[in-house]
């Protein structure tokens, strides 16, 4: 899921416009002050009598920590507090006690030993609207529905066999990229380009084929009464989905005010609903036509309408979106951050080059079968992951029965942030973690190349990144080849570039960069 799930992840992020309407809340709230403090009081009592309750961040009354997480990168505050707070903290965020977790080790405690006291997923109401009720793979509670759908996106898509059996699309698209920077290189020597237009581009292209067959050019929308070009459908079905999956519902912190009503909010995000469902019925309905023509293809919503009998329509077209929207961000944003570091570091990239000239000549292209062969670039891969976490915080999850973590007490209700990039910055385990430094995966720490969960990146246990494996051929093959062609050198003043995008790692800035040709 990446997705998605990249973003999705953000309950605790407030829209500025949520401001006014939180005051009207405080007060609002203080009714039911005497409510949460019987909560309170509740929760003292069931902690365990030998184990100590986790620390907590100082707050203010009903509101808790809200207005401290306003800056709306809450991964930073969050591991800014793990330095007073330590590796596990708690924070009240309106009515809701959240626990932060932000080293590894007490992270995979949760996601693998604790796994089944803390499976269940917490979607933000945005979150809960945009998946339909949890009906894809990245965000379903553990349970038969998940079990089903992700066999079905394994067995076809994400599985090794499914990947080598779909390598030549992704061999398509890494040629496709070539050409149009062969192309820019000679037409407009010395000229920088934009680099995530053209990446990001074909790597829709990729998600589309793999979903549906093929890199729609436009398609008749019947619901909108007009065609809608291909730029309209990418933003439809992803740059406006990722931005859905940050609003924030203030009724969220507060659910015993959910009778008031919030129509600004759920207008928006039924609009962008709305929309993706007018599309991928679009484009669901034109793959039916060809099926029923006789002309069965060798993609996702094939395979669905074939074995995915005990599925309803909506969960279908929710499962292929879910695939396009995964593919077509987070390896974007892993990619985009990867040229980036080595444009900014010409020796490492020059490092780079020389180990794919040993393990490819000086004429042999470089496809996946190199990959074993290059550990610089699969260190430059993680490195890179551990750096711009892509996915900064888990989706939030939820604790089912009372547990212990990190040695302290922790109740069930409580919900559950998986801090990624306070673990993959955390000092302890990593030596001056705000360099971007690929040696440290070389220095007796590489295992093999496929080892993909050397970070906290792709989360882990049975939750763990379904797509890890895809995204990293898309990303170091495409990598690879980029700088076996041609030299990565920033803009001018590109450097300081560095701001994220709310809270995803997505650079808010697209990427420039200029391109030489190698000889
Ligand atoms: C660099 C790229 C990617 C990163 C950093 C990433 C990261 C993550 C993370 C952190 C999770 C959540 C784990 C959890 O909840 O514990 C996740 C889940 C998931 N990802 Fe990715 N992801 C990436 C690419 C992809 C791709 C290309 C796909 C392909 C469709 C994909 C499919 C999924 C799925 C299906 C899940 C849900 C797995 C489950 O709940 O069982 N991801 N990803």
């Amino acid at each position: 899921m990446a997705l998605a799930s990249s973003i999705i992840t953000t309950l605790l992020t407030l829209q500025p416009a949520g401001y006014a309407t939180l005051a009207v809340v405080a007060v609002c709230s203080l009714f039911f002050s005497l409510r949460l403090l019987t909560n309170f009081t509740a929760g003292k009592n069931r902690a365990g009598p030998c184990l100590r309750r986790v620390p907590q961040v100082p707050g203010l009354p009903v509101l808790g920590n809200l207005l401290q997480l306003k800056e709306k990168k809450p991964h930073k505050t969050f591991t800014k507090w793990a330095e007073t707070y330590g590796p596990i903290y708690s924070i009240k965020t309106g009515s809701s006690s959240v626990v932060v977790l932000n080293t590894t080790a007490v992270a995979k405690e949760a996601m693998v030993a604790k796994f089944s006291s803390i499976s269940t997923r917490k979607l933000s109401k945005a979150l809960s609207m945009l998946t339909e009720d949890k009906s894809i793979v990245a965000m379903s509670d553990y349970d038969d529905f998940h079990r089903t759908i992700k066999r079905h996106v394994l067995t076809h898509l994400l599985s090794p066999s499914a990947q080598k059996r779909l390598l030549y699309q992704r061999e398509l698209m890494v040629e496709n990229i070539a050409t149009k920077l062969r192309d820019h290189a000679e037409a407009r020597p010395g000229e920088a380009l934009n680099f995530r237009k053209i990446f990001e581009t074909e790597l829709f292209g990729l998600s589309t084929r793999q979903a549906i067959g093929k890199d729609v050019e436009s398609i008749y929308v019947e619901e909108l009464g007009s065609t809608v070009s291909r730029e309209e459908i990418f933003r439809i079905l992803v740059l406006d989905q990722m931005e859905g999956a940050i609003e924030v519902d203030w009724r969220d912190f507060f659910p015993y005010l959910r009778w008031i009503p919030n129509p600004s909010f759920e207008k928006k995000i039924r609009r962008m609903n709305f929309l993706r469902r007018a599309v991928m019925n679009a484009l669901i309905k034109e793959c039916k036509q060809r099926i029923a023509s006789g002309d069965v293809i060798d993609c996702y919503i094939d395979y669905l309408l074939s074995e995915g009998k005990t599925l309803t329509d909506l969960q279908i077209m929710m499962l292929v979106w879910e695939t396009i929207i995964e593919t077509a961000d987070t390896v974007m944003v892993a990619t985009e951050w990867t040229i980036y570091e080595l444009a900014k570091n010409p020796d490492r990239q020059e490092r780079l080059f020389q180990e794919i000239l040993t393990a490819c000549g000086s004429s042999e292209g470089l496809s996946e079968q190199h990959l074993s062969k290059l550990p610089y670039l699969n260190a430059i891969f993680h490195e890179t992951l551990r750096r711009h976490s892509p996915v900064p915080i888990i989706p939030l999850r939820h604790v089912d029965v009372d547990t212990e973590l990190g040695g302290y007490h922790v109740p069930a209700g409580t919900e559950i942030a998986m801090n990624l990039y306070g673990c993959n910055m955390d000092r302890k385990q990593w030596e001056s973690p705000e360099e971007w430094m690929p040696e440290r995966f070389l220095d007796g720490g590489s295992d093999t190349t496929m080892d993909l969960h050397k970070t906290m990146a792709f989360g882990g246990g049975r939750r763990a990144c379904a797509g890890a494996l895809q995204a990293m051929l898309i990303s170091c093959t495409s990598i690879g080849k980029m700088v076996q062609q041609f030299e990565w050198r920033l803009e001018e003043g590109e450097e300081e570039n560095v701001d994220t995008l709310a809270l995803t790692a997505r650079k808010l800035e697209p990427l420039h960069v200029t391109i030489k040709a190698r000889s």
